[in-house]
């Protein structure tokens, strides 16, 4: 497949409502999709998570597309063939950057698939035809205030809810919705907040019977982690640490997790994604797909990964509307708790282009 050049696109994405973590709070997406463009004119779409600040992990939009343009577009256009799966040679030099990497292959995987007319899912392994959609809550200034917002999670029919949580903000509001709302599919993100000295606090969640506690220790504290997980009943399940298969298998291997979420921005891209959901599966610990607050091209992409066999918890797949006012792709809607795995080929979406001028900041061309 030959490339004649990218498009770097920048969209200001509003969120319907402010959400709020353990790391900061976001008012809105300031995202960059990549474009690639074949010789014979096919086109493929990516879409980069990285947030705007380097507070999830330590990439940010201005880097990525900083890494994108200098590093990533050259390494591709010198290869006699762009294929998604040969790029990993060339960015395998390249140190770091999963996001951006997963954004530029993707792009190229896209209009692969595009071009053989295979559905993403396809390609995957797909085994579903629709998944379970989970919803991430944020912290609220009040347990009113959050028992208000998962009540209308509920309501639209989310099978699956997730309460960010921190120091100061855990077991209290983890009762209270479990107190109101009785044996739902529950959850709780820590996004790295705590630390081993707050085990005895974390095992006050216990018996709540979460369906797991999603990173509690920072990304790097493997170890912690296997050490948490001696101390508590609740599964752990790690995000941030799981940067490849390769540190799946570890975790595993370390007793660090029993349960992973897979993200592809986080571990460079669907073909590692799939790897991780491999290696996974391989040791019996269950995945599901994690977020970055998507618009419709990302969030489609994710959807055709849900629907593997080793995801078998609701992931992070809500509907566009838990962020977006109105989505740059037709949006994604819940159906009895689920969300229809795309059907076209490669993502299966494209932009509207009315929708995706409303929100364009900024658009480069970058050739041979
Ligand atoms: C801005 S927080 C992004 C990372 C966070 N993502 C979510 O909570 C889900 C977001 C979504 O629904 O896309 C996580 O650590 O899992
Ligand atoms: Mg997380």
């Amino acid at each position: 497949m030959k490339v004649t050049g990218f498009e770097l696109r920048r969209i200001a994405m509003p969120l319907v409502s402010p959400f709020r973590t353990s790391f900061g709070v976001e008012h809105d997406r300031d995202v960059l999709l990549v474009r690639a463009v074949t010789e014979d004119g096919a086109e493929g779409w990516g879409e980069c998570v990285a947030m705007s600040e380097p507070l999830y992990s330590s990439e940010y939009v201005d880097g990525a597309a900083e890494v994108i343009r200098r590093f990533l577009i050259p390494a591709v256009l010198s290869l006699p063939d762009a294929d998604p799966y040969q790029v990993e040679v060339p960015f395998a030099k390249i140190k770091g950057h999963p996001m951006a990497k997963a954004a530029v292959q993707t792009a190229l995987l896209d209009a692969k698939l595009r071009i053989a007319g295979m559905p993403l899912a396809a390609h995957l392994g797909a085994v579903r035809d629709r998944v379970p959609a989970g919803v991430s809550v944020g912290i609220m200034d009040s347990i009113p205030e959050l028992l208000e917002a998962v009540e209308g999670y509920l309501a639209e029919g989310y099978l699956r809810i997730k309460l960010k949580i921190q120091p100061g903000w855990d077991v209290e509001p983890v009762r209270a919705v479990r107190e109101r709302f009785g044996d739902i599919l529950l959850q709780v993100d820590a996004n790295t907040a705590y630390t081993l000295a707050d085990a005895r606090h974390l095992a006050k969640l216990d018996p709540f019977e979460l369906l797991l506690m999603e990173q509690p220790l920072p990304e790097d504290d493997i170890r912690g982690h296997a050490e948490l997980a001696k101390q508590v009943r609740t599964p752990i399940c790690l995000d941030e640490s799981i940067t490849s298969a390769r540190a799946a298998a570890d975790a595993i291997a370390l007793g660090a997790t029993s349960v992973v979420n897979i993200k592809p921005g986080r571990v460079g891209g669907y073909l590692e994604a799939r790897r991780v959901h491999d290696v996974c599966a391989a040791n019996g610990v269950p995945v599901w797909v994690g977020g970055m607050l998507e618009t419709g091209i990302g969030r489609a992409a994710n959807v055709a990964l849900a629907a593997l066999p080793g995801c078998v918890l609701p992931g992070d797949t809500s509907a566009s509307d838990r962020y977006f006012r109105r989505d740059i792709t037709a949006p994604f809607v819940l159906a009895d708790g689920h969300l229809a795995v795309p059907t076209g080929p490669g993502v299966g979406v494209d932009p509207d282009p009315d929708a995706l001028a409303e929100v364009t900041t900024a658009t480069e061309w970058i050739a041979r």
